[in-house]
């Protein structure tokens, strides 16, 4: 066994061990502040030069964040499910990011991966039937589910950190491992971007784990992810008495009722796919009251920006045009967005060649059509390339228990020492990226 399959196997049990952890300690976007103390931990005990918080998040750029009393809380929670106060502090308010880069002294280029730490907002699965209940690191906070397998992708940064530092006389230039909040929703990668963590990254590489790609199989390039917006509306009228006194008031229901038939009513667009959701609707108080509030949680989404920007430029005028039809006022909300975004080809053959070596790997593809999905590394990938950057996403399939976003969801372990592998071989053989094939 070569030197990089022996460490991977010695890894391969606490891959499992920090995976579960991640896993029981479920936290959703933008309250990832225990998850990021132990990362951050584990990351400065190897010895690499870490940047948190603030200095890898803009303030005003993160979209979508919770409540300054939800995230206190939230923090309280953390610390007593185990967080680490020595690193909490920078964490605090909504600012659980890490950059930590590995200067090797040798000249060469900045290679660069990105992996997410959030939960998603769904009760797990509290049965026997369901693996992790059965083995004792189902999620015990109630509403955040790792459902998506960033437990996973934490546990593969972790692990690409103890490879690299292992093997770091045979690397060259710099390593930089991107631990990022929010990704579900899109609203954490832009304050990344907007803090300048990928302005000086030649290669990068976002990872994820699952999304139907069957086990042993790696996509170099995950193609066209979709641009999205996401809104939060809310609508407020007056209450009024039904019976007596229907024409003093203004009807937030209604209003929000009216939006939602003509925001599924917008055109499709000749230049490609499009979607548009009203995943939430909220509205009234009581049976006899005219209805003063509603609220909307709406997506857009298109396969360029252009056709994003055009769903969405028409949602805000539908939803503008059901307030004032109903006399009602709205506020829209940015809660999250992410662009459309191609990998670079020479990237996408690299990683196709590297991969070809790798012997768990049955499968290597080169581009796969994404089926219509989001991701705000997207950001990253568009800000690496218009740099001149190399970028890509790249997904290595495993066997689910479920699908992603499902309270049943469960992936075989065994893909995080397959990914770990795959992906420290791309940095260790970057010298020979761009020799013929
Ligand atoms: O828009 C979001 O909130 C991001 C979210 N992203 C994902 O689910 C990741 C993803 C992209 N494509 C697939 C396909 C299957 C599972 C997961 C994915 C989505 O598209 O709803």
């Amino acid at each position: 066994m070569d030197t990089l399959s022996t460490l991977i196997a010695e890894l391969s049990p606490q891959l499992q061990a920090w995976r579960r952890d991640f896993h029981r300690y479920a936290e959703s976007g933008w309250f990832e502040f225990r998850t990021a103390t132990l990362v951050a931990e584990q990351l400065d005990r190897l010895g690499y030069r870490l940047q948190l918080g603030r200095e890898v998040i803009k303030a005003d750029a993160r979209m979508g964040l919770p409540s300054a009393e939800a995230l206190l809380a939230q923090e309280q929670r953390a610390r007593e499910q185990g967080a680490l106060e020595k690193w909490l502090p920078y964490f605090s308010g909504g600012f659980a990011g890490i950059v930590a880069t590995l200067e090797t002294g040798r000249p060469g280029p900045t290679i660069a991966y990105r992996v997410d730490m959030d939960a998603l907002d769904l009760d797990e699965l509290l049965q026997p039937a369901h693996l992790p209940f059965r083995e004792g690191f189902a999620s015990c906070n109630s509403g955040m589910m790792h459902a998506c397998g960033h437990d996973g992708h934490t546990a593969i940064g972790l692990g690409l950190a103890h490879v690299f530092k292992r093997l770091e006389a045979q690397l060259s230039g710099t390593i930089k491992l991107i631990f990022q909040p929010a990704e579900e929703g899109t609203r954490g990668a832009k304050s990344m971007v907007e803090a300048g963590v990928v302005d000086d990254v030649d290669f990068f590489t976002a990872t994820h784990i699952g999304t139907g790609v069957p086990t042993g199989e790696l996509v170099c390039g995950s193609d066209s992810f979709m641009a999205t917006s996401k809104l939060d509306v809310t609508f407020r009228g007056t209450a009024a008495h039904a019976g007596a006194k229907p024409e003093d008031g203004r009807n937030a229901l209604l209003a929000a009722a009216q939006a939602t038939l003509g925001l599924y009513a917008i055109p499709r667009h000749s230049e490609g796919a499009s979607r548009i959701n009203v995943g939430v609707l909220q509205a009234g108080s009581g049976r006899n009251v005219i209805a003063d509030r509603a609220l909307m949680k709406v997506e857009t989404r298109g396969a360029t920006n252009e056709i994003n920007e055009f769903v969405y430029q028409q949602a805000l005028n539908v939803i503008q045009g059901a307030a004032q039809m109903h006399g009602v006022t709205c506020d829209i909300a940015l809660m999250g967005a992410a662009q459309s975004s191609k990998p670079t080809q020479p990237w996408v053959e690299y990683i196709q060649r590297q991969a070809q070596g790798i012997s768990e790997l049955r499968s290597v593809v080169q581009r796969r059509e994404q089926a219509a999905g989001s991701e705000d590394a997207t950001y990253m990938m568009e800000r690496v390339k218009a740099h001149g950057g190399q970028a890509s996403y790249v997904i290595f399939g495993t066997e689910l228990s479920a699908g992603h976003h499902n309270e049943k969801f469960d992936f075989n372990e065994q893909v995080m020492a397959v990914a770990v592998k795959t992906l420290a071989t791309l940095a260790l053989n970057l010298p020979s990226f761009g020799e013929a094939r």
